[in-house]
């Protein structure tokens, strides 16, 4: 059973949602539903989860942010299904494990539709966590960085409470993601729910929507239309930044072991801003101009994760640097903006 520290209910044994699951000739898969599939990290989390031909995937998505194309290899494979659906609505369907991804991610789109934000995260999670008590499935919340707001201590370790501005415009995202990380803890404690947290630091990689406004995003783009690199003052502001085939190893790896969390899963390795957009000119585009651009409020001015918990308990860490990470990205930028390596 999941150890944490804290007292815990005993979970009740899974009911079987057919008697035919139990009996000997019939293929028994991993039934997993990864919500917010559609999206950045959840289809490359589909990816790893498809190469297994024990698992059978569900994406759940409403497309605020993700898209068809990131799962177009899937459609009409008879291990996988996609449902249009939104998680603030129950979602009543017989599943093993549920990654619960669904939210928007990048700054710009949590922001644009708070109320909504904070629904998700909430009402969401609720849904989520009510569909893993009623099939007896084990469930993982991505829960973020930003729970520690903008962190007093650095690096920050799972311990730390954060500081984060209950009021501002990033609350929506912040809060909510702290509150669903409690409904997580109590639905634990009280129903005995398999739980498991993860707290991703910021994840790069292909797939990014070419306009998603997070900062690898928006440079890579930015250096390859040729536009100038926007650096957000003061530029000194720090993140650490995590190849998105490593966060789908811990992921998954969290799911599959026997700790709650929550636990970072991040690459230490820490930039400055204006350091990521030299590292950016170095090896994208040497001729492009760097500019100081204002910033939104609040923003976090130092961000780098602890990952003993990851290492000691998952045997987890991140394997790709930076520098190489960022061509890999680079390519498939390439391939869908129709800019040639040699222009
Ligand atoms: N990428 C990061 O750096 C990062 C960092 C910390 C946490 N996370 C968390 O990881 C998860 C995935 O992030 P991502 O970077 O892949 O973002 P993304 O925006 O690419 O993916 C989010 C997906 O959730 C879907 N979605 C949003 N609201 C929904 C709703 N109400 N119902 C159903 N689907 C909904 C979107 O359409 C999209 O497919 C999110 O929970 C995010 O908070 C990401
Ligand atoms: O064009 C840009 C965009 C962003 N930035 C800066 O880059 C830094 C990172 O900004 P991003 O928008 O990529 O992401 P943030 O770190 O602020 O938030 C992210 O944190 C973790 C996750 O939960 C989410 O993916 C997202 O909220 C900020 O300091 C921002 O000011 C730029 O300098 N230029």
């Amino acid at each position: 059973m999941a150890t944490n520290g804290d007292q815990q209910a005993t979970p009740k044994p899974p009911p079987s949602p057919s008697p035919l699951r139990n009996a000997k000739f019939f293929q028994a898969n991993m039934r997993i539903l990864v919500t917010g599939g559609a999206g950045f990290i959840g289809s490359h989390l589909v990816d790893k989860l498809m190469e297994n031909e024990k698992n059978e995937v569900i994406v759940a998505d409403n497309y605020f942010t993700g898209s068809k194309d990131n799962l177009k290899k899937w459609i009409g494979h008879p291990r996988f299904e996609l449902i249009r659906h939104d998680v603030t609505e129950p979602l009543l369907i017989e599943v093993d494990q549920i990654y619960h991804l669904a939210c928007p991610a990048s700054p710009i789109f949590y922001k644009y539709n708070p109320v909504k934000t904070i629904k998700t995260n909430v009402i969401g999670t609720l849904n989520m966590l009510g569909l893993a008590k009623r099939v007896g499935a084990r469930i993982l919340l991505t829960s973020t960085s930003e729970v520690y707001g903008d962190p007093l201590i650095h690096p920050q370790t799972e311990s730390y409470w954060g500081n984060v501005n209950p009021i501002g415009v990033r609350s929506c995202y912040d809060e909510g993601k702290r509150v669903a990380e409690t409904l997580m803890f109590d639905y634990h404690r009280q129903h005995g729910i398999e739980i498991r947290i993860a707290r991703i630091f910021n994840t790069y990689g292909p797939r990014m929507n070419i306009d998603d406004g997070r900062v690898v995003s928006n440079f890579i783009a930015q250096a390859l239309r040729d536009d100038p690199l926007t650096v957000q003052a003061p530029g000194t502001q720090t993140r650490s930044f995590c190849y998105v085939s490593d966060m789908v190893d811990g992921l998954i790896r969290l799911m599959q072991g026997d700790n709650t969390g929550p636990i970072n899963i991040g690459n230490p390795g820490e930039f400055t801003m204006i350091e990521l957009a030299e590292n950016v000119k170095e090896l994208i585009n040497p001729k492009v101009e760097i500019i100081m651009v204002e910033n939104t409020p609040d923003d976090p001015r130092q961000r780098k994760p602890d990952i003993t918990k990851a290492k000691e308990l998952l045997g987890w860490e991140p394997k790709v640097k930076l520098r190489d990470g960022l061509p890999l990205m680079e390519d498939d930028f390439r391939t869908r903006l129709g800019v040639p390596k040699n222009k």
